[in-house]
């Protein structure tokens, strides 16, 4: 997000026949919360086209990679590895210094659909629960990204939209950003 340090999220694979859309999710969370850049990984790799469709219609910058060497894209990473995970400290107890370590570079986050390997548990500088219940990752995806950016996020600017939605009590409106009136 401007004037933040880059935050990527790393999709690792999905279940095909069941993930495809909570992996589009996770990739619309991410831009829509905040992120910068989405990479899909494994079986993952095939569902970028929404998301950048998205981005091209409502604005960026939001970046969509895939990777099909996850495990060395964490491993070389240049920065703060978190890795959402069931089984992790509590998020209230280290989102601190996480935005610490967040105010002097770039964050990777990484969710999971399947069972995560070993050595991204051991690789994560943190590894964080959005509670210690099973839930999902689109759910714990939103809910740290709004702890690190403290709500900032609600206020992102958007860079090159097309469209644009025009807030309102009742009814629907998208313009032009051209037609937008202040
Ligand atoms: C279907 S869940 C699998 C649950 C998994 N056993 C785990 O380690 O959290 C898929 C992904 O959702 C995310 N997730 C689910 N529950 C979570 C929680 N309570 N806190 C953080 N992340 C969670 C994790 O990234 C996980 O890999």
């Amino acid at each position: 997000m401007k004037g933040d340090h880059d935050v990527t999220v790393l999709r690792l694979g999905h279940r095909p026949g069941r993930d495809e859309r909570m992996t589009t999710h996770v990739g619309l969370t991410a831009r829509a919360l905040g992120a910068d850049r989405i990479v899909m990984a494994g079986s993952a790799r095939d569902r970028t086209d929404t998301i950048v469709d998205i981005t091209e219609r409502f604005g960026g910058p939001m970046a969509v990679e895939t990777t099909a060497e996850p495990k060395g894209f964490i491993r070389n990473f240049e920065g703060t590895v978190v890795h959402l995970t069931m089984y992790g400290e509590p998020i209230q107890d280290v989102e601190g210094e996480i935005r610490d370590a967040h105010a002097d570079g770039p964050l990777l986050l990484v969710v999971g659909a399947e069972k995560v390997p070993f050595e991204v548990y051991e690789r994560a500088d943190f590894n964080v629960g959005v509670t210690n219940q099973p839930h999902s990752e689109v759910a714990s995806l939103a809910v740290f990204l709004d702890r690190l950016f403290e709500g900032r996020e609600l206020d992102r600017e958007w860079e090159d939209p097309d469209r644009v939605v025009v807030p309102m009590e009742t009814g629907k409106r998208v313009v032009d950003p051209d037609e937008r009136t202040e």
